[in-house]
């Protein structure tokens, strides 16, 4: 069994999934396995890295694992997933936009990610890239305009804060934010990136080292051109959206 994950390649079954959906909250795999699955087997719930086995209508296993939030929590994840024989993994997170045309209630299909994430130089040198994969990062943008739901596929920032490294002032503790943080969300909406989250980075650069397929779709949540806050009451609707893309996808 392993350590974080909690299950091993013992417990998946007969017909072992090889794609895996990895949200960073447990509720989001919960409601994810118990709506669109059947079968579902809850294989462990340890540190809040819930994971279930379940099966599409098909008859394919899948997957449902939880990164935590950040990279470190889900780089232990990740490497443990591919040591039960995962190939595929599809993210599905939240994220902020910092681009006026991305609204809340969108989602972002992350085509790369200017990294900027102290766990994934423990995995590659920084100016590794971070890049998704190409034919899954097709996939969920053919099944998003497909189900007409608004999306936008492009770069995304993953950083290692939800306050200081996306420029958060206003709502934060901290009363100091380091003047190399400062305007850097104007410097990445003029580079064309599209919004922040914190996994997805570090999440492309195992796919290329490890050898697995990795892709990522955001919820967007907050709108940083207008404020600092989560829009609670607009996030599950962008969140079953997100999940509806990957699952139809992960269906093909
Ligand atoms: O909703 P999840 O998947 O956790 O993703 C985003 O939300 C968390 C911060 O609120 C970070 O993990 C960020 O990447
Ligand atoms: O603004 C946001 C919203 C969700 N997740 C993030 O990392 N940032």
């Amino acid at each position: 069994m392993f350590y974080h994950i909690g299950f091993s390649q013992q417990d998946l079954g007969e017909k072992p999934p090889e794609i895996a959906l990895l949200s960073g909250e447990p509720e989001r795999s919960r409601h994810l396995a118990h709506t669109y699955l059947q079968n579902v087997k809850l294989l462990s719930k340890y540190r809040g890295l819930d994971s279930y086995l379940g099966y599409l209508p098909s008859g394919k296993s899948i997957l449902i694992a939880t990164s935590g939030m950040g990279a470190p929590s889900l780089s232990i994840v990740v490497n443990e997933l591919v040591q039960v024989g995962i190939k595929q993994i599809i993210r599905i997170g939240t994220c902020g936009s910092i681009q006026p045309h991305v609204k809340v209630g969108s989602v972002v299909i992350s085509q790369g990610a200017l990294c900027r994430q102290g766990a994934a130089n423990d995995i590659a040198p920084l100016e590794y890239p971070a890049v998704a994969d190409p034919f899954l990062t097709v996939a969920l943008a053919t099944t998003a305009q497909q189900l007409q739901y608004s999306h936008h596929l492009g770069i995304t920032a993953s950083v290692d804060t939800f306050y200081e490294g996306q420029e958060r002032t206003e709502s934060s503790a901290n009363p100091y934010l380091q003047t190399w943080l400062l305007g850097i969300t104007t410097q990445y909406r003029n580079l064309n990136i599209l919004n922040y989250e914190m996994e997805a980075g570090t999440l492309f650069k195992m796919g290329s080292v490890y050898g697995f397929a990795a892709a990522c779709i955001c919820a967007v949540v907050a709108q940083r051109d207008e404020g600092e806050d989560v829009l609670i009451e607009q996030k599950s609707l962008a969140v079953e959206r997100a999940i509806e893309i990957a699952v139809k996808t992960t269906s093909k």
